[in-house]
């Protein structure tokens, strides 16, 4: 093929640009959705548009934008989903003083702060409905309101309560607050939204800062924002224009809209990206094949269009492997081991021959159990639900009570060397670095004794923390014996309570919040201490294992998919179900009856966002209940030719 019909195929979105800019300075403007699909660009896109809308690249009615903008003091806000996004937005649009990149959730603190009335009025209201919408589900309930759930209804109470009391709200988008008067994440979000819907004031002050706003990732954006924004963008020239861009493949959080296509207003312009520049042609045909899926039990149209492959991306590679999900997790990790060689061999890459492929789990559970951390993970879990696992946006830095565990102990573990012999120097630094020099005693004899008391439980923590056997229990002991740091009162208090754990509740039982906390404390004190580790770096992200939703976003040369429900647990998602190894189920009927999202529906689009992850070569291996029928399911679908599918071996142990 010529150079020039390449560079033709591949410049087939080359008009959006201009397409996009033409609708933001019409007069009036016009808002627009862009269907954006995996890998189509959408970054380089909206900072293309943004450079045309303020001046940088020269463009005449962009430049008359930017003019406007600036003599009434107001810019363009971009909302992302990420602050890895705002960072690369920002770095490619340099200094420019008419558009302000953020966080969603930096976007509503700048909006809301200072109104302390306000937002303690919305808290108030929006805890008061979740009060009452849960007294009347648990009433309604052929046991009534059972002591536990009492128990949370009265949790619910003191929180009105306690806000109540607070005079000043304080936040801060980038990590946890603490103290008086600290809102949690979830809580900007809620006030944002009810405020916007509840207060002219703020509408007024909105359009007037911003009166272009464009959204990334607008299918996971929190509905009631999106709400409240699309009803003042409405009708057009009302103030707002907005720009949403999005794939409704690949929504994958509970907070977005399930079906925003069908929401836009049709004054709306809905231009398109058709190209995909990350993948090869053969992944590429494979996303487009899933998404166009007539499967049972799929409620969500197939829309958006099919996506086309660069022109010199001609090729790849893609296996899908079937294996029995009843083999021993040991016996799994043997058997991805060897779908790892097959890539290798099919690929021609060595990068399979030498682990350097991302692999994605479904679901954190079987990532914790695939990297040998499931007692820490299960732990984490039960004290703190919400932060016990890394998400797609925010920083990960597990549960705020276990901090000391995460961090001060984890410093102080690197100052032991492998013989167990401490570096006092860079010992005496982290004492320093987490202020707990500062109260050392004045008199001379006392603070000797002091560092002595300090010294002998350092060495007692050193022994303990390279005891391979040692539980999170013995490592804790001599720190909080000889108070090492200043620890989140919740963890002392557990520590210091000896009762045992109480009983796992029976299937359907319901279990207090007290409870599941007291189980989380104490499975993570009998926890092998050299699981926080590796619990670590899967919060921080420097693991080579990820869950398909924290990869959102991102591309990797090579990827192994690892399907495996019967370890994921839970029900939300089940890749057995596409493929054939488990039939619907009852409730996947109902929900289908009544049109409402099924599970295949769930798992559809997170199947579609992990394969489009991979670049060059992708592995998706499925551990089924019921190989057979799944590998039946599989011929008979038009997604992989015949050479493409392949029943793991087993036994596998030639690769030991
Ligand atoms: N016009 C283009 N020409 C060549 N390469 C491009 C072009 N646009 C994007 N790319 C490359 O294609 C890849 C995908 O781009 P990007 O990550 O911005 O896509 P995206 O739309 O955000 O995808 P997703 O929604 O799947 O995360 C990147 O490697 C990027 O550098």
């Amino acid at each position: 093929m010529s150079a020039v019909a390449i560079s033709a195929n591949n410049e087939r979105d080359a008009g959006v640009v201009e397409e996009i800019c033409g609708y933001l300075t019409e007069e009036p403007p016009r808002s627009y959705f862009l269907f954006a699909g995996a890998g189509s660009g959408k970054t380089r896109t909206l900072v293309e548009v943004l450079r045309r809308m303020t001046g940088v690249v020269e463009h005449e009615s962009g430049g008359r934008l930017a003019r406007r903008l600036r003599i009434y003091g107001r810019s363009i806000r971009v909302v992302t989903y990420t602050k890895n996004a705002v960072a690369v937005i920002n770095g490619r649009l340099g200094d420019n003083d008419l558009i302000g990149v953020s966080t969603i959730h930096a976007f509503c603190w700048e909006l809301i702060s200072g109104f302390n009335d306000d937002i303690r009025e919305a808290l108030v209201a929006i805890k008061q409905a979740q009060l009452e919408k849960e007294t009347a589900e648990a009433a309604a309930r052929p046991r009534g309101i059972t002591a536990a759930k009492q128990r949370d209804l009265d949790e619910i109470k003191a929180d009105i309560e306690a806000f109540k009391l607070i005079d000043v709200f304080i936040y801060n988008p980038d990590r946890e607050t603490h103290g008086a008067g600290a809102l949690a994440h979830k809580h900007v979000l809620d006030a944002t939204a009810w405020l916007l819907q509840n207060r002219s004031t703020l509408q007024t002050i909105l359009k007037d800062r911003h009166p272009i706003i464009l959204i990334d990732e607008s299918q996971d954006t929190m509905k009631g924002i999106l709400d409240a924004l699309m009803s003042f963008a409405e009708p057009r020239g009302a103030g707002l224009t907005l720009g949403l861009l999005g794939d409704h493949r690949q929504r994958i959080y509970t907070d977005g809209h399930s079906d925003l296509p069908s929401l836009v207003p049709v004054s709306w312009a809905t231009p398109e990206l058709q190209m995909n520049h990350r993948s090869q042609r053969r992944i590429v045909t494979l996303i487009n094949r899933i998404w166009e899926a007539e499967i049972e039990g799929r409620t969500q149209p197939a829309s958006g269009i099919q996506q086309h492959p660069r022109t010199e991306k001609a090729g790849g590679v893609v296996r899908l492997f079937v294996g029995d999900t009843s083999l021993s997790p040991k016996d799994k990790v043997v058997g991805e081991r060897w779908c790892a060689d097959q890539m290798r061999q099919a690929s021609g890459s060595d990068a399979w021959g030498q682990g350097q492929y991302q692999l994605l789990a479904l679901e954190h559970k079987l990532v914790a159990t695939r990297g040998s951390f499931l007692d820490a993970y299960s732990s984490m879990v039960l004290i703190d639900p919400n932060s016990a696992a890394p998400t797609g946006s925010g920083e990960n830095k597990g549960p705020t009570a276990v901090q000391v565990l995460l961090n001060e102990l984890a410093q102080l573990e690197a100052c032991v060397g492998a013989d167990g012999a401490i570096d006092e120097l860079m010992a005496t630094e982290v004492f320093r670095c987490f202020g707990c020099l500062e109260n050392m005693p004045e008199n001379e004899a006392e603070r000797a004794k002091r560092s002595d008391e300090m010294r002998q439980a350092i060495f007692a923590f050193a022994a303990a923390s390279k005891n391979p056997e040692a539980t999170v229990e013995q490592v804790l002991t001599p720190i909080l014996g000889a108070n090492l740091f200043e620890v989140d009162h919740r963890l002392s208090e557990a520590f210091a309570d000896k009762s045992p754990a109480p009983p796992v509740p029976a299937r359907g039982e319901e279990e207090s919040k007290t409870d599941r906390i007291r189980r989380g404390w104490c499975g993570l004190f009998a926890t092998q201490w050299s699981q926080l580790q590796k619990y670590r770096t899967y919060l921080a992200g420097n693991s080579v294992l990820a869950t398909h939703q924290v990869v959102k976003g991102s591309e990797f040369l090579h990827v192994m998919v690892v399907m495996d429900d019967k370890v994921a647990g839970g029900n939300k998602f089940s890749y057995d179900k596409i493929f054939g190894g488990v039939q619907l189920g009852k409730s996947d009927r109902e929900n289908l009856e009544k049109g409402k999202e099924t599970t295949i529906d769930r798992t559809l689009r997170l199947l579609y966002v992990t394969c489009s992850r991979a670049q060059e070569s992708l592995a998706l291996v499925l551990w089924s209940s019921d190989p057979v029928a799944a590998l039946n399911r599989i011929t008979e679908s038009d997604w992989f030719s015949e050479h493409e599918f392949v029943v793991i071996q087993h036994p596998v142990a030639s690769l030991n």
